[in-house]
């Protein structure tokens, strides 16, 4: 098993990752826990949900099952209040443990949960899906979407363990593996340059799952997270390095509908989007945004984004939380391996989007 350490000022815990990591969860849940409230979705349940509660149930404490439709059309707030309901009604105390089952989404909104209920209980993140085990259930941020703006309602609110369990990847679609590898290349792209060639090199042995290369992946974007997060839990400066190809992302998600793009899709396409607009300000030689795209296609991401009027994308972007009075604000790659928040021109945004073949220039 390897073990990651993230340290941050709201709470500091263990990311556990190893092949059978769901039926070891018991260890992560604290002896002071009243019951432990176990919230997942449908999918998921069928997969591992009886699995999960057997070893929930050797604590001997009470375990509540809570299941959430599936989808990230319902990280909203009549979802989340779905567990405020049930908790309540059971009832639940201020020593519930609320357990995430799931991707990102479930992921986020127990969080959420956990951060409300009472004013603060103990979530564990058990993440299901490559992106969460790569991105979502490290770091702590939570919160649900709003139909006007990706994740505009939540906190920051640390779990207080993170149980990586890689064997659940074999059941997770392709289409999901492709979004969560996404993530994976934002890492090499930002921090890491070596990693970044390392991914182009084990695209295909990423895709297919193969156990080394994907529990490197797994391994390596989990100690670049825990280094950002542990700098700048609460995002004033450094962790908004971990949005790029984000406000393109959460502009094409919002745009099109929660959905219909995955996160990961939009998140690599925006990436692509972003190499363009870092080549536009700070000279990323066109060699370096050429690999950006390669990469992007070869794990089966999207690389051309939806048709959308350029004004359109521009009135998505602005509702960021990296927006300052108005004016857009990108994280841009100068070189591979290295990232910068900046305010950017709206004519620069707009000459990108209109370099974009797909694009419906108004
Ligand atoms: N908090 C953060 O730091 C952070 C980081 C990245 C993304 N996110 C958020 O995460 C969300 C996307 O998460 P996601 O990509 O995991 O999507 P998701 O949670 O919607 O899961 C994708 C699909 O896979 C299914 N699934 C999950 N695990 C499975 C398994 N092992 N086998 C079979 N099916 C399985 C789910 O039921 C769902 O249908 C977005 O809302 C995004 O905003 C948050
Ligand atoms: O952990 C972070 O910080 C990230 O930005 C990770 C992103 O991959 C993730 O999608 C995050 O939820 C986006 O954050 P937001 O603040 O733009 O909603
Ligand atoms: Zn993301």
């Amino acid at each position: 098993m390897k073990t990651v350490q993230v340290e941050t000022p709201g709470g500091s815990y263990p990311i556990h990752i190893a092949p059978g990591q769901l039926s070891t969860i018991a260890q992560s849940v604290p002896a002071d826990a009243t019951a432990i409230a176990l919230i997942t979705n449908p999918t998921i349940a069928t997969h591992y949900g009886s699995q999960v509660h057997d070893a929930l149930a050797t604590t001997g404490k009470p375990v509540l099952r809570i299941e959430l439709p599936d989808g990230e059309a319902y990280k909203d707030w009549q979802t989340l209040n779905l567990i405020f309901d049930a908790l309540l009604a059971y009832p639940c105390d201020r020593k519930v443990v609320l357990v995430a089952l799931g991707g990102g989404v479930i992921g986020d909104m127990v969080g959420f949960a956990a951060a409300c209920y009472m004013r603060g209980v103990r979530f564990i993140q058990v993440p299901t899906t490559l992106l969460a085990q790569v991105d979502s259930s490290v770091g702590g941020k939570t919160a649900i979407n709003h139909p006007l703006g990706k994740n505009m309602v939540g906190a920051f609110y640390q779990p207080v363990a993170v149980q990586i369990d890689t064997d659940v990847l074999r059941t997770l679609p392709a289409r999901e593996i492709s979004a969560g590898l996404a993530e994976v290349i934002k890492y090499g792209l930002i921090i890491d340059a070596e990693f970044f060639a390392w991914c182009e090199e084990n695209a295909a042995a990423l895709r297919a799952l193969e156990p080394q290369a994907i529990s490197h992946a797994i391994q390596r974007s989990c100690e670049l997270k825990a280094h950002v997060v542990g700098q700048d839990e609460r995002e004033s400066g450094l962790r908004a390095i971990l949005n790029f190809g984000h406000t393109f992302g959460h502009a094409i998600e919002a745009g099109l509908g929660y959905g219909e793009w995955l996160h990961g899709e939009a998140v690599g396409c925006g990436m692509v989007l972003a190499a363009e607009l870092s080549a536009r300000i700070h000279g990323l030689p066109a060699s370096d945004v050429a690999r950006v795209r390669a990469l992007v296609e070869a794990i089966g991401c999207p690389a051309v984004p939806p048709s959308m009027d350029v004004e359109r994308w521009l009135s998505l972007m602005r509702v960021d939380k990296k927006t300052e009075g108005g004016q857009l604000r990108f994280v841009l790659v100068p070189r591979v391996g290295e990232a910068v928040c900046q305010n950017v021109p709206d004519d620069e945004v707009r000459a990108v989007l209109q370099a974009v073949a797909a694009v419906d220039v108004a």
